[in-house]
């Protein structure tokens, strides 16, 4: 299917000339301005601060995507770019001029589509602009053409139930694009689709944008995925760790469109990638200190099969490699590496995740051994001896989650304590050192641990 030339022929029809391209990266207008932005949200435990001073200027003709780990702050950036939420401090101005609301120049496309399911796929399109007041006749004729262009004719008349989830996130995109947005905000757009869906639909909105007849002069695209950001990006800023600014900035130098093959697309991933984990000297920032950094989403299964993934490949091996031989992509592989690093069972050199001696040592022992090797590794892991600490400190050695939950949730928000706690309660019953009761969710310290004497 191709939707730009389908535009172009409806353009045609109507004696419209197709707009010109946009100029390059940078030399556009500044359409979308945050100046020393900050946020935090309030919270039970206090303020939460999010987004540290974050300048950042969009101009016409520039896709720029926003990278950064999970809970730094890429969606908040967003919903405040959007004027959706207002900054605690600093500004966000849309063509020079500081936003009081809503953004006029902006429309989004979220990850979960956010259609309204008892409206049609037309009327859903139509929303955007039934809110500007726009008439009916104009209304139709405008959701047309968008529907067209999305490639969506033929389900005009279709709930969003009837579609696949592709197709429901061509709606999402139609109704963003209806109202020709000066800049299109995207937080996650593809996360949600399968992989050969996302890829698809990535085609073809570069398709339409390289043809320059995308109706948005500038796009912003919120992602996990450094290979989505390289392949779609003319900038890529990195959010740092929370409360998050601009760690780094990447000019994407390929030629669109891109190709995957050439050394320079690859070059980069990496370097982003590098960048993303805190494994570069060129922004000087290095990894954050054990003591932010957070439990990775990593079970214990999932760790061992990457540390003897490692042992079989002689100890050593590139991370887009490794990503490969387990099915996942480098943002799924990133848990896993830092996991293995948190636990010193694994380090960065160059380019490669290289084993420990104590990483060799667990990767080679046999179960009873692994779990010592583990139990070592995991008292060394701040928030495991935080709840180790607890534990010891309640009569009978017992627990209950929701005060070891509260007790991480003093370095983070209550659901992402909830996250770890998880991960530390897979990792704690692996090594032995306490018990966990699922139904009365209290953990026990456990009298003797495999690395205990
Ligand atoms: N409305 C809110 N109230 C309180 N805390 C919030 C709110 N929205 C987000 N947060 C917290 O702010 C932090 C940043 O969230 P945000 O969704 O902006 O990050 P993100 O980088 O987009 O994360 P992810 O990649 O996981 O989606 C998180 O710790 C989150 O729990």
């Amino acid at each position: 299917m191709n939707a730009a030339r389908r535009l172009l022929g409806l353009l045609r029809g109507r004696g419209t000339p197709p707009p010109p391209p946009e100029p390059p990266s940078g030399d556009g207008e500044v359409l979308l301005a945050a100046h020393g932005l900050t946020k935090s949200y309030a919270g039970s435990e206090g303020e939460l601060p999010v987004l540290a001073g974050v300048e950042l200027r969009v101009r016409a003709g520039e896709i720029v995507a926003v990278l950064g780990r999970s809970g730094s702050g890429k969606s908040t950036l967003l919903r405040c770019l959007a004027g959706l939420i207002p900054p605690s401090s600093g500004t966000v101005s849309y063509r020079g001029r500081p936003l009081t609301g809503a953004n006029p120049g902006t429309a989004m496309v979220f990850q979960t589509f956010a259609l309204l399911p008892w409206l049609t796929v037309r009327q859903n399109v139509e929303l955007g602009l039934e809110a500007q007041g726009i008439s009916a006749r104009r209304r139709t004729e405008a959701a047309r053409q968008a529907i067209e262009l999305i490639g969506l004719d033929g389900f005009e008349s279709a709930y969003p139930k009837e579609l696949s989830g592709g197709m429901r996130q061509r709606v999402g995109f139609a109704r963003a694009l209806v109202v020709e947005p000066d800049v299109l905000l995207m937080d996650e757009p593809f996360s949600a689709l399968d992989v050969l869906t996302a890829e698809n639909l990535r085609g073809e909105l570069l398709e339409l944008w390289e043809s320059g007849l995308f109706p948005t002069r500038a796009v912003v695209l919120v992602t996990h995925n450094i290979e989505e950001a390289v392949l779609m990006a003319d900038r890529i800023v990195v959010l740092g760790p929370r409360p998050g600014a601009i760690h780094t900035t990447f000019e994407v130098p390929l030629e669109r469109p891109r190709d995957r093959q050439s050394p320079g697309y690859a070059e980069l991933i990496d370097r982003v990638y590098r960048t993303m984990t805190g494994r570069t000297g060129a922004t000087g920032t290095g990894r954050t200190g054990p003591a932010e950094a957070p439990l990775p989403e990593a079970g214990v299964d999932a760790l061992a099969g990457l540390a003897e993934l490692l042992a079989r490949r002689g100890g050593g091996c590139e991370p887009a490699v490794l990503a490969e031989e387990l099915g996942l992509d480098l943002d799924g592989l990133l848990p896993l590496v830092d996991g293995l690093e948190l636990l010193g069972l694994a380090e960065t050199v160059e380019t490669e995740l290289v084993l420990t001696e104590l990483g060799t040592a667990f990767a080679g022992a046999d179960v009873q051994g692994s779990k010592r090797i583990f139990a070592e590794a995991v008292r060394e892991v701040p928030q495991m001896r935080l709840i180790l600490d607890s534990l010891r400190q309640h009569p009978g050695g017992t627990v209950r989650a929701g005060h070891l939950a509260g007790q991480l949730a003093r370095q983070c928000t209550g659901e992402q304590a909830a996250r770890q706690l998880e991960t530390a309660t897979d990792w704690g019953r692996y090594a032995e050192l306490f018990a966990y009761d699922a139904d009365r969710r209290v953990y026990r310290l456990e009298e003797r641990g495999p690395g205990d004497p």
